[in-house]
């Protein structure tokens, strides 16, 4: 059973032999999810793999004792919006029978280089309170990456990638021979593109003034930017795109000008994350936005001419995992359905294998 609480949902599937045969969707926690999180419903579970955004320094999953929880308890603040559903999902599945195995979006970004991965603040402060690029989506990248490989068969030259990730949260990862080299996200998954509710980056002398200014008090700030910037700020809609692009199209100025931003910050995202490449081979789409709104996809890639990127728009009209690009063009670009589910699956079962086989770490 795997268990992926995102910042606009939780879903629980049943995976078998590297395939799912059955999930379970909600946007908040309820009967349909916390049911079979409970393993009365499905009872026959070998094992539950939950996702967590934060895995703090852990370079492998991990099976979740007290102790354990008690680690990652303690980075709840850099992940707001997700720690607390991990571990709320967590406790519950601890409570049945099969073993609960928590795997790390951070993991994936171990391997970022010391040149992406420090801040340019003094010394003393990075180093003593571990202030550093973590970067996130780490399990949607590691899935996607394999499936463009499957998809090209192998051909090593789809070996530096960028994956675009488009999910309420939205980042971009730059990937070379498999290992991420760089990522939008930061100490936390508030950097980078504008999300649905979160801000992205923005110039850090502007949170000094509002705090300076008592325009914002400490204690809302984190409120302001996870909960009420991006599109939900700008529009004054939930921030779900289906909600912007209905606001758009009833004539609504802030949606208009909404999605022009988001486009626009993700464009720039993608340029910025192709210069810790040595060259494109591929260009990734996936996540819930990008797979249900291919015309924005269009758009955004559209505006990245500069990086040789074309589409063509009967591919992008079509559905499932595909090339979008020319025949023949670099870089290639697709578009893959997330699956996170298939990649916890995967990690939690290697992690008992390792287990079993007698190997600790
Ligand atoms: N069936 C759907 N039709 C249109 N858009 C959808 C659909 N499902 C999800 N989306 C879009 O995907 C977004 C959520 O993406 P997802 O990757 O599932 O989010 P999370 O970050 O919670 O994992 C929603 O805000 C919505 O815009
Ligand atoms: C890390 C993150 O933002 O995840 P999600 O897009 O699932 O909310
Ligand atoms: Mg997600």
């Amino acid at each position: 059973m795997t268990v992926n609480p995102g910042s606009s949902s939780i879903k629980v599937s049943l995976v078998e032999n590297g395939g799912e045969i059955d999930r379970a969707v909600a946007d908040r926690w309820d009967g349909v999810t916390s049911e079979p999180l409970r393993q009365s419903e499905w009872p026959d579970v070998d094992v539950v793999a939950v996702r967590f955004v934060h895995g703090g320094d852990r370079r492998t999953p991990v099976v979740l004792d007290e102790e354990i929880l008690a680690e990652l308890a303690n980075l709840v603040a850099l992940a707001p919006l997700h720690q607390p559903r991990s571990l709320m999902a967590a406790k519950l599945a601890m409570l049945g029978p099969a073993p609960v195995v928590a795997c790390f979006d951070t993991s994936f970004h171990a391997s970022i280089p010391e040149a992406a991965r420090v801040y340019g603040l003094p010394r003393d402060l990075t180093v003593h309170n571990g202030l550093r690029r973590y970067g996130f989506h780490g399990l949607s990248c590691q899935y996607a990456t394999r499936r463009v490989t499957e998809l090209i068969h192998n051909d090593p030259a789809a070996t530096q990638v960028l994956c675009v990730h488009m999910g309420a949260g939205v980042s971009v990862t730059a990937i070379r021979d498999g290992h991420s080299v760089d990522t939008s996200m930061g100490f936390t998954p508030l950097e980078g593109p504008v999300m649905a509710t979160r801000s992205g980056s923005v110039d850090p002398g502007l949170l000094v003034h509002l705090l300076e200014q008592k325009i914002v008090r400490v204690e809302e700030l984190s409120d302001v930017l996870y909960h009420h910037s991006g599109l939900a700020g700008m529009s004054g809609t939930s921030g779900d795109l289906r909600d912007v692009l209905a606001a758009r199209a009833r004539g609504e100025r802030d949606a208009a000008l909404a999605v022009e931003v988001y486009v626009h910050r993700l464009r720039r995202e993608i340029g910025a994350l192709a210069a810790s490449l040595d060259r494109l081979d591929a260009v990734v789409f996936t996540g819930g936005v990008a797979v249900h709104n291919p015309d924005l996809v269009a758009e955004i890639a559209g505006g990245l001419g500069v990086l040789g990127v074309r589409v063509v728009n009967r591919l992008m009209a079509a559905h499932g995992d595909r090339v979008v690009s020319p025949w023949g063009a670099l870089p290639r670009v697709f578009m893959i359905t997330d699956r996170e589910e298939l990649e916890l699956a995967k990690q939690a079962e290697a992690a008992m294998a390792r287990i079993e086989g007698g190997v600790t770490s």
